[in-house]
């Protein structure tokens, strides 16, 4: 792989051992993937901040860093909310690591942020095609997707070392031919709200790690896609999807139709709501997985008010979107959810102390049963709401 001189004197140390170390993850990845050069990026995304998933060697390895980042970089969702750790019965010695690791992060220059929608913040509003390293899947795909940014799915420390150095290297997802459609997915009716969840946990594990093109009955919205693409990379492992006419590369051009074709019916997605569901009562309901937008925040708040909820609801979003909408915060909380930001149902270890749950995620429905141990059911918003007994405050 061609290096600059400047990256030369980095990869020799001349700037210190850890961009040393880091320009050497970006290198050895650039030389596996036959990369031809680093390439600057706009943006870091660093997942590995759940105390809960990176546990004390995660911490010694970002504690030992120095140096601080070159681009505006952030933080994945952590195990606890930072500031209401206590009320979600988070045990304070977790709670103090899992401060460590924060700090630690800071301490580089990362914004402690933590979320899996940066897209949705300031200073991180990519475009088409910006070159740009994240790492949450969910990000990834909304990022290459329904943007048309550029990223790979970057693991904790490959989105760290980008951060450092500020750039990638110039393989996968960056490059035109790897973004290329190689299987259908035809969808055979009409689909709406947590639908399009149900349908990414139905097809991401047919198409694996490839690259789909669907071809839909009717348009989903960028709420929908992002509930798509969470479970396209949950179920699977898709970093990239197209929607024909719709996302901004199938817009711009029209790709071949792939010879592989994947057809779904309204069958396969009716399933995805039968899971579990000899469970008759969950514990407790989750919406927000990815991270809630704005849009999502009114529905929530317009489908509880007037309401008491009699189970524990917790709605997840990004710190910086509850802080930009108090009123809906407010809302929602009135009727006894809890509007839980910095973290997420699957990453905090509070949810493991339930027994079932109820999800309105494709992506939580495949990853709370073997990261948290609680059995998913899956539901739409409102049944959501249904689902934590609702009675009129009247
Ligand atoms: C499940 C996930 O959304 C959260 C866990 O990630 P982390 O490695 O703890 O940051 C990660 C992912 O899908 O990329
Ligand atoms: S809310 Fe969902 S998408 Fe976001 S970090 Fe948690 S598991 Fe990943």
């Amino acid at each position: 792989m061609y290096l600059t001189p400047e990256e030369e004197k980095t990869l020799n140390g001349e700037y210190g051992e850890s961009l040393q170390k880091a320009i050497e993850i970006l290198v050895a990845l650039g030389d596996i993937y036959g990369a031809d050069k680093l390439i600057p990026v706009k943006s870091a995304q660093i997942a590995g901040v759940s105390y809960k998933t990176i546990g004390d060697a995660g911490l010694e390895w970002i504690s030992d860093l120095e140096g601080k980042v070159k681009i505006p970089s952030i933080l994945n969702p952590a195990g606890m909310d930072i500031v209401r750790w206590d009320e979600m019965g988070i045990d304070p010695v977790f709670a103090k690591k899992q401060q460590e690791i924060i700090e630690a992060y800071a301490k580089l220059g990362i914004q402690t942020k933590c979320t899996c929608t940066p897209y949705y913040l300031e200073g991180f509003n990519v475009t088409l095609d910006d070159h740009i390293a994240w790492s949450e899947s969910s990000a990834v795909s909304y990022a290459n997707s329904v943007i048309g940014a550029r990223t790979n799915r970057e693991g904790g420390p490959s989105a760290l070392s980008a951060a450092l150095v500020g750039k990638t290297a110039n393989y996968g997802y960056h490059l035109d031919e790897m973004r290329e459609p190689v299987v259908a997915v035809e969808v055979d009716c009409e689909l709406s709200g947590s639908d399009l969840g149900a349908l990414g946990y139905v097809v991401g594990k047919t198409v694996g790690s490839r690259v789909p093109i669907f071809y839909m009955k009717n348009e989903p919205s960028k709420n929908e896609m992002k509930a798509l693409g969470a479970a396209l990379a949950a179920s699977g492992a898709v970093a990239l999807y197209h929607i024909e006419g719709v996302t901004p590369e199938a817009t711009r051009k029209t790709f071949t139709r792939p010879d592989e074709v994947i057809p779904v019916e309204r069958t396969q997605i009716d399933e995805v709501y039968e899971t579990n569901k000899d469970i008759l009562s969950s514990e407790i309901i989750t919406i927000g997985c990815p991270h809630c937008s704005v849009e999502e925040l009114e529905e929530i708040a317009g489908l509880v008010e007037g309401k008491k909820l009699q189970k524990e609801m917790w709605v997840c979003t990004a710190r910086e979107v509850a802080e930009r909408h108090p009123d809906l915060v407010q809302k929602i909380e009135k009727s006894g959810a809890k509007v839980v930001c910095d973290t997420c149902m699957v990453v905090s270890p509070a949810t493991n102390k339930y027994a079932s749950i109820t999800v309105n995620s494709g992506k939580a429905l495949a990853y709370v049963p073997s990261m948290c141990k609680v059995a998913a059911k899956y539901a739409s918003i409102e049944d959501c709401i249904n689902e934590a007994g609702v009675v009129d405050e009247n």
